[in-house]
C-alpha cells in the first residue's frame, strides 16, 4: 500500500504548547482516526500539514511529494473539512461555492449539485442561517466536489446529532469504495470511529502515543475483571490501568493473551476505543 501522507519530525512551539517531534504516515485506502482529548494538538497538527500554521521544523510529504514545494498542485488532491467555519457568513451557499470552486482545477459542478440535493440544502440560503449540521453538510459537499483523493476532516462530528453523524459515516464509507481514496479524521468522539476507522493514531500533549490498526488494538487490549488474589508483582505489569477494590480489581491490558494464559478465571471484556484512549493518556500507565 502507498503512503499517502508522511509526517516526519514535525515541531511547532506555541507559548504554552508544543508539537513534539510528530511522525506518522497514512496508508492509501484507509480511514485513519486521529484521536485525542481537547487541546491534545490535533488541529495544530492538521493545520501544520496544510501550511495553515507555520511549522518550526519537520518534513511533510503528500502523495510522495514535499508539500512546501508543491502546494497548489497537491491542494487539488485534498478535500478539507475544518471544525471552525471558514465561510463568509453573509454569502449564500451558491456565492460561497463560487469563491471556492475556482481554486480547484478539477472542480465538478454536477457532483456538487448532487450533494446539495442529497443533503436538501438550498443554493440561495445564506450561510449565517445554516444549522451546525447543515454547515457540515455544505463543507462536505465542497470537499467532495473536486475528486479529492485524501479527505482531511478536523472534528467534523463535533456538536452534531447522532443522525447527522451516522449520515457522515455513510458518506465516508461511500467515498472509500473508489480505489485510491483515504480519509484522515480527527475527533475526540471516538465512538464515531468504532465502525469506520481502519487505523488509529493517538495524540496527547503534542506527542503521538499510539499508532495501530483498529482491529489489532481491539484484539490485543482487554478490559479485565477478577479476584484481587490474582494480582502479584508480575501480573500487575500486564495492565495499563488498574483499579482495586476491597475484593476485586479491574483494569485495561494491552497483553490480552498473556493475561488469559497467566490469570486463570478472570473475566475479559472487549474495550471501546475510548477505554483504550483514556488508559494511554491517563496516569498509572505501564507501557512496555
Ligand atoms: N495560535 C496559537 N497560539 C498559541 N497557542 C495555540 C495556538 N493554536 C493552538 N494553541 C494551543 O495549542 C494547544 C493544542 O490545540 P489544538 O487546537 O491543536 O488541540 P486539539 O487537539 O485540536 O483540541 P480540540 O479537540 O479542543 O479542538 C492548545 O493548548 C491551544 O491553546
Amino acid at each position: 500500500m502507498n503512503k499517502i501522507l508522511e509526517v516526519n519530525g514535525l515541531k511547532k512551539d506555541f507559548d504554552t504548547f508544543s508539537l513534539d517531534n510528530i511522525s506518522f504516515s497514512l496508508q492509501e485506502g484507509c480511514i485513519t482516526g486521529f484521536i485525542g482529548i481537547n487541546g491534545a494538538g490535533k488541529t495544530t497538527t492538521i493545520k501544520s500539514i496544510l501550511g495553515l500554521v507555520l511549522k518550526d521544523s519537520g518534513s511533510i510529504k503528500l502523495f510522495g511529494k514535499d508539500v512546501d514545494k508543491n502546494e497548489t498542485a497537491l491542494k487539488n488532491h485534498i478535500g478539507l473539512v475544518l471544525d471552525e467555519g471558514y465561510f463568509y457568513e453573509d454569502m449564500t451557499i451558491k456565492e460561497m461555492k463560487s469563491v471556492i470552486a475556482p481554486a480547484y482545477s478539477n472542480w465538478d459542478e454536477s457532483v456538487f449539485k448532487s450533494y446539495i440535493k442529497r443533503f436538501q440544502l438550498h443554493l440561495n440560503q445564506e450561510i449565517s442561517t445554516l444549522s451546525k449540521g447543515m454547515r457540515m453538510k455544505f463543507a462536505i459537499s465542497l470537499a467532495l466536489s473536486h475528486h479529492a483523493d485524501l479527505l482531511i476532516m478536523d472534528e467534523p462530528t463535533s456538536g452534531l446529532d447522532p443522525l447527522v453523524r451516522r449520515e457522515l459515516m455513510d458518506i465516508l464509507l461511500e467515498f472509500m469504495k473508489e480505489d485510491g481514496k483515504s480519509v484522515f479524521f480527527s475527533t475526540h468522539i471516538t465512538s464515531d470511529l468504532d465502525k469506520v476507522a481502519d487505523v488509529l493514531i493517538l495524540i496527547d500533549k503534542g506527542k503521538i502515543l499510539l499508532m495501530e490498526e483498529k482491529d489489532i488494538l481491539l484484539d490485543t487490549h482487554g478490559f479485565v475483571k477478577g479476584d484481587k488474589k490474582m494480582l502479584n508483582k508480575h501480573t500487575r505489569k500486564l495492565f495499563l490501568t488498574l483499579q482495586e477494590t476491597e475484593y476485586g480489581f479491574e483494569g485495561l491490558t494491552n497483553k490480552k493473551n498473556v493475561v488469559r494464559e497467566q490469570m486463570n478465571g478472570v473475566l475479559i471484556e472487549r474495550p471501546t476505543i475510548e477505554d483504550i484512549m483514556l488508559a494511554y493518556i491517563g496516569g498509572n500507565v505501564n507501557v512496555a
